[in-house]
Formats: structure tokens, C-alpha cells, sequence
């Protein structure tokens, strides 16, 4: 109870009609005033989860608790949840203000016209949308409409806050732009929000936590940079991380993690990661393209197939064991497409993983 599980998801299940299990005993807890993303690939169940929460769906089984109360069996008008869809779902026929107006005027508590206006055009204030009061929907950009749909979820001041990819009609820039206010503004607010979005960098770049699912079951339930340094398992480590993450075949046999043209030591490992002792045997070494440098003592030689640039940063193409992999490195490093080159990796940041995804090191 209390402001530390002010949302709190106990095992919950969901088995719909036609036998697809969607979210497998999920269990989380989402603080008071915090903003938490709900990533992961398509499919993953998390608007199955929004759904749940905001009373659209009934669960097969599990509990959710609301500061503290079992919500199961409440009608969704009566748990104080405010929701944003991704294709924002406004009343063409309406005016904005009318629009951000209607939670209000609409059902058994509803407020006096003139007290609906007011509280309506502190929100659109909050939202930055006042000067759009009377324009209709069809005449405001992907961002203005979200705004507006961003107003009308919070007018009925809701305890939680619930949004469903609400950023991707946007076009890139508009995102950018967009994640940025949707985090203030819920932040000034003070309101308890659940974000769903498939885009590890929008979850990294406004999340208080983010809970990576895949195939209905949580990966991680973690700080972002968690994510980065300690993903729990190799789906962890291939989804966050851009450029993606390069995975090696390995096997581990005396004393040694051999690959195609470069070995380790086991000894030279950092033997406080290792989870548990591991038989020889194959593994897959991952490590992030920030974490495999060209240097001259490196023990991988490669050829640069291919550069691109990103910004700041180039990344180096080459292959390796028939596979594309990835360095990332400066601007200014001097190296060019068809050079061979040596590559170290950083042992203290690669990871190993069973074949069957177990995270080991
Ligand atoms: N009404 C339904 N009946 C049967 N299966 C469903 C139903 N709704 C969703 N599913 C399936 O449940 C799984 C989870 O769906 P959900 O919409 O929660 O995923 P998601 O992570 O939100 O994906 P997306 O980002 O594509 O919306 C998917 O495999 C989906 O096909």
C-alpha cells in the first residue's frame, strides 16, 4: 500500500476467447507521481495490460490494486483513469474547448458549464493548446490533436494516467518535441502515468523505469540505464541499445571462450559477473558497438566493409563468422572503408548467454 505501490499488478493473466495466452502471470508496481514505460515488440501484450488496468477488459486471473484497493471488479468510469489512444479518438463535431470540455459535462458528476470551462482551460493552458479553443480537430497538426487529447484525459483529474503509443502518428522531430512536454506536463501535474510505446529511446528518454515485456511475460523492471549495464537476459540485451547489440558464436572449452579469430581467457574475466559456474560448452558473446574499439593490441582483426555515419558517430561495419557486426567510434578516428584494422572489446561490458537466452556473465 501507499505511495511506493500506489499501482500495483499482481498475477495477473489474460487468456483470450480464442486460447492466446497474451500476459503470463505479470507482476509490477508503479510508484505515486512516477512515469513508467511499458516497452516492448509488437504484440507483446502491452495494450492487452492498458486495457486490463483501465477496466476495457477483464483479466483471466491476477489482482490489480489502486493505492492500495482491488480494482478487479470496478466499472471503469469509477477508477479515476484517464486515457490516451494512439489516434488521439476526438469528437470531429467539436470545438477543442468542447472537446477538452466533455469528460466533464457528460454522466452523473457532471460540474456546472462555466466551472467545466474553467477547469478545461487550465488544462489546455497546462497542454499549450489555448489559443486553439475553437478550432475543430481536422485543422490542428498530429501534435495539436495529441495535446488536445492529452487535455481531455487529465480535465476529469484522474489518479492514473494511461497512454498508448501516443506519439506514433508524429513524424520524427514532432516525437522528439512531443515526449519532452507529455514529461513535464505529467510531471507539474503530479499524476501517476503508464506509457506504452515499442521505442527503446522514447522509454529511455522519459521513463522514470521501464518494464520490458516480451511474449506477455516482464523481461526487466528496471532504472533505463539498467537496461544498458545489466540487461537480465539476451532479449534484454539485443532490444535495448542502437546501434544493436553484436552477438558472437562462442564456445567455452579449457579455460578459453573461443570464436572464429579471436579468443579470451576465462581467467581475464571479471569473475564477480559471472551468475553461476558454467560448463564448456557453446554460449553467445554480446557486446555493444560503443564496447569493441579498434586498437592496435586488439585481438579481433576485421575488415571495414562499410561506414555510416549517425551524428557525432561513425559506425564501422564488418563481418564476422558470416555475420554483420558494428563498432562505434569517433568522428575523427582515422580509418576508412577497406581498412583492416584490429578491434578490443571492453571485458568488463560483454556479456554471455546461454543459447537459450540465460544471461551467465
Ligand atoms: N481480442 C483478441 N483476441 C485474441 N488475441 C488477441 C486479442 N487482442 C490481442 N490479441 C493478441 O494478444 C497479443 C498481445 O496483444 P496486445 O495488443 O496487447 O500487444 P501490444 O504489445 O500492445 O502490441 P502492439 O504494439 O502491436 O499494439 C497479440 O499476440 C495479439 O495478437
Amino acid at each position: 500500500m501507499g505511495n511506493d505501490k500506489f499501482v500495483e499488478v499482481k498475477n495477473l493473466k489474460k487468456v483470450y476467447n480464442n486460447g492466446h495466452e497474451a500476459i503470463k502471470d505479470v507482476s509490477f508496481s508503479v510508484k505515486k507521481g512516477d512515469l513508467v514505460c511499458l516497452l516492448g515488440p509488437s504484440g507483446c501484450g502491452k495494450t492487452t495490460i492498458l486495457n486490463i488496468l483501465a477496466g476495457l477488459l477483464s483479466p483471466t486471473s491476477g489482482d490489480i490494486l489502486f493505492d492500495g484497493k482491488s480494482v478487479v471488479k470496478t466499472a471503469p468510469k469509477d477508477r479515476h483513469i484517464g486515457y490516451v489512444f494512439q489516434n488521439y479518438s476526438l469528437y470531429p463535431h467539436m470545438s477543442v474547448l468542447q472537446n477538452v470540455m466533455f469528460p466533464l459535462v457528460v454522466g452523473k458528476n457532471k460540474k456546472p458549464k462555466a466551472e467545466a470551462k474553467k477547469i478545461a482551460e487550465k488544462y489546455m493552458k497546462l497542454a499549450q493548446i489555448s489559443d486553439l479553443a475553437d478550432q475543430r480537430p481536422h485543422n490542428l497538426s498530429g501534435g495539436q490533436q495529441q495535446r488536445v487529447a492529452i487535455a481531455r484525459a487529465l480535465v476529469g483529474e484522474p489518479k492514473i494516467l494511461l497512454m498508448d503509443e501516443p506519439l506514433s502518428n508524429l513524424d520524427a522531430r514532432l516525437r522528439l518535441k512531443i515526449r519532452e512536454e507529455i514529461r513535464s506536463l505529467v510531471k507539474e501535474v503530479g499524476i501517476t502515468t503508464l506509457f506504452v510505446t515499442h521505442d527503446q529511446e522514447e522509454a529511455l528518454s522519459i521513463g522514470d523505469k521501464i518494464i520490458l515485456f516480451n511474449d506477455g511475460v516482464i523481461q526487466q523492471d528496471d532504472l533505463g540505464q539498467n537496461f544498458y549495464l545489466k540487461p537480465n537476459n539476451y532479449f534484454v540485451a539485443n532490444f535495448v541499445g542502437n546501434p544493436v547489440i553484436n552477438n558472437f558464436k562462442v564456445k567455452k572449452d579449457d579455460g578459453k571462450i573461443k570464436a572464429k579469430d579471436f579468443e579470451i581467457n576465462v581467467d581475464d574475466l571479471d569473475q564477480d559477473r559471472f551468475k553461476r559456474e558454467i560448463p564448456d560448452g557453446d554460449y553467445i558473446l554480446s557486446v555493444r558497438p560503443e564496447n569493441i574499439l579498434p586498437d592496435e593490441n586488439g585481438g579481433l582483426p576485421v575488415h571495414v566493409d562499410d561506414i555510416e555515419l549517425i551524428g557525432r558517430e561513425r559506425i564501422l561495419k564488418f563481418e564476422h563468422d558470416g555475420k554483420q557486426a558494428r563498432s562505434l567510434v569517433d568522428l575523427e578516428a582515422p580509418i576508412k572503408v577497406g581498412d583492416d584494422i584490429k578491434l578490443k572489446m571492453r571485458l568488463d561490458r560483454i556479456f554471455l548467454s546461454t543459447p537459450d537466452g540465460e544471461r551467465v556473465y
